[in-house]
């Protein structure tokens, strides 16, 4: 036996949990390691003295003192790189170079041992390490008992113990032993990487399952974070508070993740909660399959085998590292090519890509390495999102916690839209491979159809908790009307549920550095250069669609999914009023060719003053925000919708039907006050619209005050992820919490 053992070679003692081994490292130290409980439990002084246990207090002053002067050395270590990311972020922020975001800076890696610092990352080349370092490791360490390996029994696949090395028991406190250990382990660990590149949030990550030292960095980390706020492009922006004691490693997986694959909101949402869970100091992790060759995802060498339909089906995972949020791809041949069409094909197509995703995603953070680590599976939680992911909380607990896996491992299902719930014949259930006494969750009564599958009911039943975006659609879940057959589960949970209102991402989506404003006559804008800048883009937009261009005509946008849900043919009944109005009307969709149809023919009849856009185009989504006066969301149902948020922060005034988010967020316009942020209706009624659309209109035309103040509210409102994240962070916790 060699007189030290790696960091890697104790990981991979740990994840098998070999029985009672002992294994000498430096410094005349040996731990041993235990089956049963699947942990290191001692560490001894060569000498004899066992360390840190009650029997043998005796020796473990000596040892624990060099482990203490380790840990001193690491945090004294990690406060000065803390320090130099303040540093290097005020550096970048002064160039005030408009291609260098903070983004970049957050990625920067650092390297340890007192090396000069090194920025070897940008978005582009998102990931800083070799991946292939540890792809070794990786694939040395068993699938342990991978439920769903090639090699093992769907039906049988619960031997062995988890092979995750920082899984916390119970995710507090640790033993004596346990510091111990975690120490010599950070010890080794750091000499590994002593060479390579480490990310801060690996550092992190090697804190993330103790207590008293995680308090300690934390702290270091808020004596800096608070004394500097970090400027981006002359604007001084605080950063949010950090999670302190809280902190955990955070999954998201969802079918979609902007800016690689997007069909609409939920996109945006999963490009952008992760990296305000990952300015309060979570370790993020975005899991999404890979439907094209992004250009960012590096390789990581892992490969792992699922049965899907009765076949073997061979995943590639894929990893970045961005805004300081690991990004791993999940690569198939079933995803190729879908980026356009991520929920095409046949029902039962959609269900074997997303039992195939499901499966490769829950056993991510035992095999992808991020930043060298694997997350584990202590102090975890997934979120996961809509009925495309819902699986994954079933999984989670019939494979693996009701096997005495990932017991600390929790998840949360958020519910973007409840009309899609991934419904098909009972029978549907042996597609998605589970033993035949869960078939229960998914049964599902319908009125009309009577029994039948449902993948949505099955995961809101068995989610630790249940997020809906807005506190309007939460209530809404629970009411026939609302509830979309599965009310009544929602009411029986409602214990678990909270609404949280999306927040929007104040890069992408600022009227200041937006990318999109930036040519063909449009120009960015802020709350100082509002009338000029929001004036140039209006011609712009006008030009650019070949409108007549003219100033003093109010521009009515729409822009969403061409369905029942976003109320088109609401704004189609009041076209004949509206083309009697001076205004200009431009509609941006895509979606149910009947209304795609609709938007050309109203286009070609009013050709002076509407413009009818039938496509995808994420350009023009945010050309017409900025250019427009007013944006018209007639929803009949909006669990929280974002671009009436988009709108008001480019001081684009909101005239939506007041349901769900909408009713939430856009506050009606008090002329007596001078409050409020838009107009809102009652019901989902074209007269109403109009009624709304005409007080609106009237406000542009008459009183330019009242209308700047709506614009101004707009703008200055607080609509950003911090807050929300925060939250998150709660909701996250209750799980944890939860047994
Ligand atoms: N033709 C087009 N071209 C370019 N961009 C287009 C487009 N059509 C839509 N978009 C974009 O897609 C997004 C739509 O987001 P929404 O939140 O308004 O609705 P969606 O119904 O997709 O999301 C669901 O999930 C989100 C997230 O939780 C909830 O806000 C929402 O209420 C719920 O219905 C916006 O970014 C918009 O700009």
């Amino acid at each position: 036996m060699a007189s030290s053992i790696s960091a890697k070679a104790l990981m991979l003692l740990h994840s098998r949990g070999d029985r009672c081994l002992r294994f000498p490292l430096k410094n005349g130290v040996e731990f041993e390691h235990s089956e049963n409980l699947g942990m290191i439990t001692r560490v001894r002084a060569t000498g004899g003295n066992s360390l840190g246990t009650d029997e043998d207090k005796d020796g473990s002053e000596g040892v624990f003192g060099a482990i203490n002067k380790k840990r001193n050395k690491v945090l004294a270590l990690q406060k000065d790189l803390l320090q130099q990311v303040v540093e290097i972020k005020k550096l970048v922020s002064s160039e005030k170079s408009d291609n260098i975001l903070e983004s970049e800076v957050n990625s920067i890696s650092y390297e340890l041992g007192n090396k000069p610092l090194t920025n070897k990352s940008s978005p582009k080349n998102a990931s800083t390490r070799s991946d292939n370092a540890v792809k070794n490791q990786n694939e040395n360490i068993a699938s342990p008992n991978s439920a769903y390996s090639s090699k093992g029994s769907v039906k049988a696949p619960f031997v062995g113990t988890n092979g995750s090395f920082n899984e916390a028991k119970g995710g507090d406190a640790k033993t004596p032993p346990e510091m111990a250990s975690y120490w010599i382990h950070l010890n080794e660990k750091l000499e590994d990487k002593a060479h390579e590149t480490i990310r801060p949030d690996t550092l992190l990550a090697l804190f993330a399952n103790g207590t008293e030292h995680l308090n300690l960095e934390v702290e270091n980390q808020e004596s800096v974070s608070e004394s500097a706020p970090v400027e981006s492009e002359g604007e001084t922006e605080i950063p949010p508070p950090l999670a302190g004691t809280n902190v955990m490693n955070v999954i998201l997986v969802a079918a979609e993740c902007a800016p690689w694959s997007k069909t609409g909101g939920l996109g945006d949402v999963v490009g952008s909660l992760p990296k305000a869970l990952s300015r309060r100091g979570h370790r993020v992790m975005v899991v999404t399959p890979r439907y094209g060759n992004y250009a960012e995802g590096q390789d990581t060498g892992v490969r792992k085998t699922y049965r899907v339909d009765g076949h073997d089906e061979e995943v590639r995972y894929f990893h970045a590292y961005i805004d300081g949020v690991d990004f791993v791809f999940v690569d198939s041949p079933f995803f190729h090519h879908l980026e356009h069409n991520i929920y095409g094909g046949s029902r039962l197509d959609i269900l074997k890509r997303m039992v195939l995703f499901c499966k490769a995603a829950v056993e991510v953070p035992w095999h992808v390495p991020c930043g060298g680590v694997c997350y584990g599976d202590g102090n975890l939680a997934f979120i996961a999102n809509d009925w495309h992911t819902a699986l994954l909380p079933v999984y989670l607990k019939a494979y693996y916690r009701d096997q005495g896996l990932m017991k600390y491992t929790r998840s949360v299902l958020v519910i973007h839209n409840i009309a899609h719930q991934g419904r098909g014949p009972v029978d549907d259930f042996f597609f998605v491979d589970l033993p035949e006494h869960h078939m229960d969750l998914f049964k599902l009564y319908d009125p009309i159809g009577g029994d039948h599958f449902n993948i949505f009911a099955a995961g809101l039943k068995t989610a630790d908790r249940v997020v809906t975006v807005s506190h309007g659609y939460a209530w809404e879940l629970k009411t026939s009307e609302g509830g979309w057959g599965l009310h009544r589960i929602i009411k029986d949970n409602d214990w678990k549920l909270r609404g949280i209102v999306n927040g929007i991402d104040n890069k992408d989506w600022n009227p200041r550095f937006d990318v999109h404003l930036k040519s063909d006559g449009y120009t960015n804008y802020s709350l100082e250069t509002l009338s000029s800048g929001k004036g140039q883009c209006k011609a712009a937009l006008q030009k650019e669609l070949g409108l007549p261009i003219r100033d003093n005509v109010p521009v009515i946008a729409f822009i969403g999914r061409l369905d029942q849900q976003k109320g088109v043919d609401l704004i189609a009944e009041a076209i004949p009023w509206l083309m009697s109005q001076d205004v200009q009307l431009i509609m941006l969709g895509t979606g149910r060719p009947d209304l795609e149809h609709m938007l050309r023919q109203f286009e070609s009849q009013h050709h002076d003053k509407i413009r009818g856009w039938v496509g995808f185009s994420v350009k023009m989504a945010h050309r017409i925000t900025a250019g427009s006066d007013i944006l018209l969301m007639p929803s009949r149902f909006e669990p929280c919708g974002l671009n009436q948020l988009y709108a008001m922060n480019y001081g684009t005034v909101p005239v939506v039907h007041a349901v769900g988010g909408l009713k939430d967020t856009v506050q009606p316009f008090d002329p007596f006050n001078e409050s409020g942020l838009g107009w809102t209706f009652e019901s989902a009624d074209s007269g109403k619209l109009s009624h709304a659309l005409g007080n609106c209109l009237l406000t542009y035309r008459e009183y330019k005050k009242s209308w700047e103040g709506l614009q101004k509210r707009g703008m200055t409102q607080d609509l950003s992820w911090d807050n929300a994240a925060q939250l998150y962070e709660e909701v996250l916790l209750a799980a944890k919490y939860q047994w």
